[in-house]
């Protein structure tokens, strides 16, 4: 039809003339330019309202894995690099759409002109061809280049946002200011930030040139085709008509080569970052199959042995726990004690089942937890940890984790009364309603000790056959502890408790004391038995009490 239309223009006979007796051509003509804007129009509207489906969805999977994944897993560089790097991929997914809307587009743009060409005449197509290969070859190699200069950075980028948000976050201002740390943080960000653009700006050179290979000998193939189609004119082979056509048809393939390029690498790129984020799903699908599925008792463990344990952290060159026996029954309560880094949160860990033993073994009812059911374990647990987390939600959710007991309200009252976090409950504005949310509008915010308590009353509310508490009271009054430790025995009753404490006083009321030292067991017995026992736990008692 472009044919018929151009050679009506110039023929001579007047346009006008020309056109109205091609005029099928030209209507065919504008049908085709209609339809191809219409069709574009729907395939970005399309790929508009895929792309952050695509995102959501590519995110959910890295945050599934990266949540049934092992907890040891986060011990590892390798694990967190390769989530970073799935996080990035699962970004890109939304790209990986629109880039195959524009690839799609251009693609097709470029083969109904090489089509043309061809039916024009078929020398033209090689020549095509040859300007296209090397441009589309030098793209990708260079996309390559950068995204493996990418995936070194990948380390160094995780360091430069964690100095970012640990020197402009809450949590850390006011550190950051009674320190004067923002100079020393804002240096480490600048060498940090020098390194990875020194890496990308190697990768960077490095695919310029590759590119520009590519493209030089792409213009070789474009001239050689613009040559051909004037010899093929010059020498009579090829009506002027054509040839416009032609001349239409090769400009047309020009620029959709030049999208189907930059699309194609773009979509190279972002297929790597997707590899990244396939790699994270088997990355951590290896995390969450170490485990068998033998089904714990439904009312929790009578019996919790450990025998031989040892735990040693992924890259330590030392064991944290090394050769622990130990039982715990139901109803029993024991105190862990030891010095800092002694292995008492490694060891509640493992008796918990949120760390496998690296040798030895921790038995529920003599399952060993690593052939149980992860999830049949955890369920039979509530834990209060060191760093416990202040949950940007309201006070109840706070408390019943986003797991209410079917008494409601009732059971939330009952745990913030047992952890002395109720009359924490009673000072705030909306109650239970209140957000905790400090950063967002119409947030509340607690003291320290405040938090703890919260934290102390999620474990109670759980109401979990195994109760662990790690320092519970670090960070109370004295009243909020002698309140949490009166309780503790009648809240224990019918569970297996342990809880960690540098209060040594507060080890009276266990059953059993456990001292640890370098990761070992070095003394076992009740307060009494220790204190006669005149050892570790006596000298450190002594300690305490000169001290106070
Ligand atoms: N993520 C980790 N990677 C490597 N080593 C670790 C890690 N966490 C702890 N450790 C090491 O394991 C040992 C035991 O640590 P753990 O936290 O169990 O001690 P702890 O007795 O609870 O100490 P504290 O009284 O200070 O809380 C320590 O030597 C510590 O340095």
């Amino acid at each position: 039809a472009t044919t018929r239309v151009l050679a009506a223009v110039f023929t001579g006979h007047g346009i006008a003339a020309g056109l109205r007796a091609n005029l099928t051509a030209l209507i065919v003509l504008a049908a085709a330019a209609c339809g191809r804007y219409l069709f574009d129009a729907g395939a970005r509207a399309a790929a508009a309202r895929l792309a952050p489906k695509a995102v959501r969805e590519a995110d959910l999977k890295v945050i599934t894995a990266a949540t049934a994944a092992e907890l040891v897993a986060y011990e590892d560089p390798d694990f967190e690099d390769a989530h970073a790097a799935a996080s990035d991929g699962a970004e890109k997914a939304g790209d990986l759409i629109l880039d195959a809307q524009l690839l799609t587009s251009a693609a097709a743009q470029m083969a109904a002109a090489a089509t043309v060409v061809t039916v024009l005449h078929p020398v033209l197509l090689p020549l095509l061809v040859f300007s296209i290969v090397p441009c589309a070859w030098g793209a990708v190699r260079g996309a390559r280049i950068e995204h493996a200069a990418h995936h070194r950075n990948l380390g160094d980028s995780r360091l430069r946002s964690v100095f970012r948000s640990y020197t402009t976050e809450r949590s850390t201002a006011d550190e950051v200011r009674a320190g004067t740390m923002a100079d020393f943080l804002i240096r480490q960000y600048r060498i940090v930030s020098g390194r990875l653009e020194a890496e990308q700006l190697k990768a960077t050179h490095q695919a310029l040139v590759i590119q520009g290979v590519g493209d030089a000998l792409a213009a070789v193939g474009t001239a050689a085709t613009w040559a051909a189609l004037a010899a093929l004119v010059a020498t009579g082979r090829m009506e002027l008509a054509v040839a416009s056509t032609a001349a239409l048809a090769v400009r047309t393939s020009g620029a959709a080569l030049t999208t189907t390029v930059r699309a194609g690498a773009r979509l190279f790129r972002t297929s790597l970052s997707l590899d990244d984020w396939a790699r994270f799903l088997t990355v951590a699908k290896a995390w969450t199959t170490r485990r068998g599925t033998a089904a714990i008792a439904k009312d929790g463990p009578q019996v919790i042995t450990a025998e031989g344990v040892c735990f040693t952290y992924p890259g330590a060159s030392a064991p944290a726990l090394d050769g622990i026996d130990l039982k715990l029954k139901r109803g029993e309560v024991i105190a862990l004690v030891g010095e800092n880094g002694a292995g008492k949160s490694t060891l509640a860990r493992v008796l918990t089942g949120l760390f496998l033993p690296t040798s030895g073994s921790v038995r529920w009812d003599g399952i060993d937890l690593a052939d149980a059911d992860p999830a049949g374990v955890l369920a039979q647990v509530a834990l209060v940890p060191q760093d416990y987390t202040r949950w940007p939600l309201a006070a109840r959710e706070n408390i019943t984790l986003g797991r209410p007991r079917p008494e409601g309200d009732t059971a939330v009252h009952a745990a913030a009364e047992a952890a002395g976090a109720d009359s924490v409950i009673a000072a705030l504005p909306q109650g239970l309603d209140t957000s905790l949310a400090r950063s967002w509008w119409g947030g509340h915010d607690l003291s320290g000790g405040q938090w703890q308590r919260i934290a102390v009353a999620r474990a109670f509310h759980r109401n979990a056959p195994v109760l662990v508490m790690d320092e519970p009271t670090a960070a109370l009054d004295a009243r909020a502890e002698h309140r949490i430790y009166n309780r503790l025995k009648t809240l224990a009753t019918g569970r297996a408790t342990v809880f960690i404490t540098h209060r040594l006083a507060n080890a009276r009321l266990a059953d059993r004391i456990i001292v640890l030292s370098q990761g070992r067991i070095s003394e076992v017995g009740t307060y009494d038995e220790l204190i006669k026992q005149a050892g570790d736990f006596f000298e450190m008692l002594k300690l305490q009490e000169d001290r106070e």
